[in-house]
């Protein structure tokens, strides 16, 4: 129980500032609370999807844990599929089965598909300015549709394939650096940090096909890494003030709000140099290709019917583009990867597909030469199931009473929906703790959001319009870093004691970086 309130101080970010002696004297009055709570806790409402019992004034906060998916999907395991939490005063409704996510995510799709107010988004987001944080209505639609239209459509995707190829390539060259380094010497520096270059490939070419350039070794360059980072760490933080109005002030007073404040400043500060520098630009001719900035000053110009596009608009695009591509792309490589390194007959036959498709190739496998890689795809898949990089999706909101199951759930209800508990449902999936990339060969399960127990993108009207842009990347890098070299975890260590533990976020990745060593194999 202890151990529960320090994971949910840690979580709300107040656990600085509490000293030990009051720490303890507000613990035993929360245990005397539960204790009288659990007590008193009967099924009051039986209309209402099943609760555990709560504390007064936190809720069900304390349950939360440092992995909120793992403790929801133990706790969903007891109470069922759909279960009823409360954050504070906020009632928070859990999805933890595909039927259910069916439910909100298709059948009442519209009730569902607002997203919740919060301090953090609205002031990280430019007022809900963005795709991913904008209420459902008219401004989201918009914003949408120039996105899936001209920012993520395929044929855009597809014309972004140069970008791809060189800077997969860039980073083959820095794993062939490694390995002569290797060969004279038997240095450590020669163990590769997989993590930290995957970050890098994914955040340069976001930041070639949104912005034209990388901004790798400027002032920009630290933007485009750390202050996503404090981002995407910002977005896993939750504001006590959203959840126990009266307790507001803890964020001004823990600094959480000054600091959200920073990370926001000084990411508009660089996307408006970045724009201005566009601006500035727009009577150069010949750019070879458009980048993002590019397409949207020209909507901006165009204008679109009824519909204008302002300055915050543009900048809160690109933010999204940042923020939902960057860690959730390499993510999926670095879990890739580990699975792989864990698993060497995985490895072995995905080597044996990619080598056996293109031969000994020495120039970079193309998007062309993927498209029968089928072995690839389905380890991308498994990848997505058993390690689903937003493991909660993007919160939604009901804006209208809603009846599932018979339950009642009332509008202004937060919704979780618990898209990795789903992936590993025994119902669903056989062996389902298992890395098993077989199980999505011959079936046509996929992530585009018809299948409602793989649903690593979400589904309904806020789906990812990203996947085409992250699945491209994915595919080129994985094929290529396997096709190239052979792989070996640091020190010859075998897969099986590989720490997996996660960090801790919106985005979960590996909480310590994926370290390996590359042997070339082509010399
Ligand atoms: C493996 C990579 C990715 C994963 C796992 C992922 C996952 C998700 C998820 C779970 C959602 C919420 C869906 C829902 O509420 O049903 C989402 C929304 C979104 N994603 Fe992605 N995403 C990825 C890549 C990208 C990329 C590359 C971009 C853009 C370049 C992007 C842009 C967005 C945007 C703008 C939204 C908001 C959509 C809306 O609210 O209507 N994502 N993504």
């Amino acid at each position: 129980m202890l151990r529960h309130l320090l994971q949910m101080l840690q979580l709300l970010g107040i656990s600085d500032l509490l000293q030990p002696v009051s720490f303890a004297l507000v613990a035993i009055f929360l245990i005397l609370l539960y204790k009288w709570s659990s007590a008193s806790a009967t099924t009051a409402n039986n209309s209402l999807p099943p609760s555990p019992p709560k504390l007064p004034i936190i809720g069900n906060f304390h349950q939360l844990g440092l992995h909120p998916h793992r403790s929801l999907l133990a706790l969903s395991k007891r109470h069922g599929p759909l279960m009823l939490l409360h954050f504070g005063s906020v009632p928070v409704l859990v999805v933890s089965s595909a039927e259910a996510a069916r439910e909100i995510m298709k059948t009442h799709d519209i009730a569902f598909s607002d997203r919740p107010k919060s301090t953090i988004y609205e002031k990280l987001a430019y007022n809900y300015k963005d795709i991913a944080t904008a209420p459902y209505g008219e401004y989201w639609r918009q914003m949408k549709s120039i996105c899936v239209l001209n920012l993520l459509s395929n044929k855009m995707v597809r014309s972004f394939c140069a970008v791809r190829e060189e800077e997969t390539q860039h980073m083959i060259n820095k794993i062939k650096d490694s390995c002569s380094i290797l060969s004279s010497s038997s240095s450590s520096s020669s163990v590769l940090n997989l993590s930290e270059m995957f970050l890098t490939l994914t955040n340069d070419v976001i930041c070639r096909v949104a912005l034209g350039r990388t901004y790798s070794g400027e002032e920009g360059g630290k933007m485009s890494k750390e202050i996503i980072k404090g981002f995407i760490e910002l977005l896993g933080t939750m504001d006590i003030g959203d959840y126990i109005p009266w307790l507001f002030w803890l964020s001004h007073v823990n600094g959480l709000h000054a600091k959200i404040d920073k990370v926001a400043k000084q990411f508009d500060h660089f996307l408006e140099s970045v724009v201005q520098e566009h601006i500035d630009q727009t009577h150069v001719e010949n750019k070879e290709q458009k980048d993002f900035v590019d397409i949207l000053l020209g909507i901006q110009e165009g204008s679109l019917a009824g519909f204008s596009l302002d300055r915050v608009g543009l900048k809160a695009l690109i933010l999204d583009m940042f923020l939902g591509g960057s860690h959730t792309t390499y993510t999926v490589l670095e879990w890739a990867m580990t699975e792989l390194l864990r698993h060497p007959r995985i490895m072995s036959k995905m080597q044996n597909e990619v080598r056996g498709m293109v031969g000994n190739i020495t120039d970079i496998i193309t998007e062309d030469d993927l498209v029968g890689m089928h072995y690839l795809k389905a380890v991308i898949k498994e990848t997505l199931r058993l390690h689903t990089p937003a493991p909660l999706l993007v919160p939604r909101v009901s804006t209208q009473d809603v009846k599932i199951n018979d339950y009642d759930i009332k509008a202004k209800t937060l919704v979780m929906i618990n898209a990795w508990g789903i992936g590993r449902d025994p119902e669903m999936y056989e062996n389902p703790e298992e890395y098993e990339p077989e199980r999505f060969l011959n079936n046509s399960l996929d992530y585009k959001g018809n299948d409602f127990q793989f649903i690593p993108f979400g589904a309904g009207r806020r789906i990812c319009p990203g996947i085409q842009f992250a699945i491209s990347i994915d595919e080129i890098v994985l094929a290529n870093i396997v096709h190239k070299f052979n792989w070996a975890l640091p020190g010859g260590a075998s897969g099986e004691g590989f720490d997996l533990t996660e960090s801790n976020g919106a985005t979960v990745n590996l909480k310590y970086p994926l370290n390996a060593v590359a042997l070339p194999y082509l010399g």
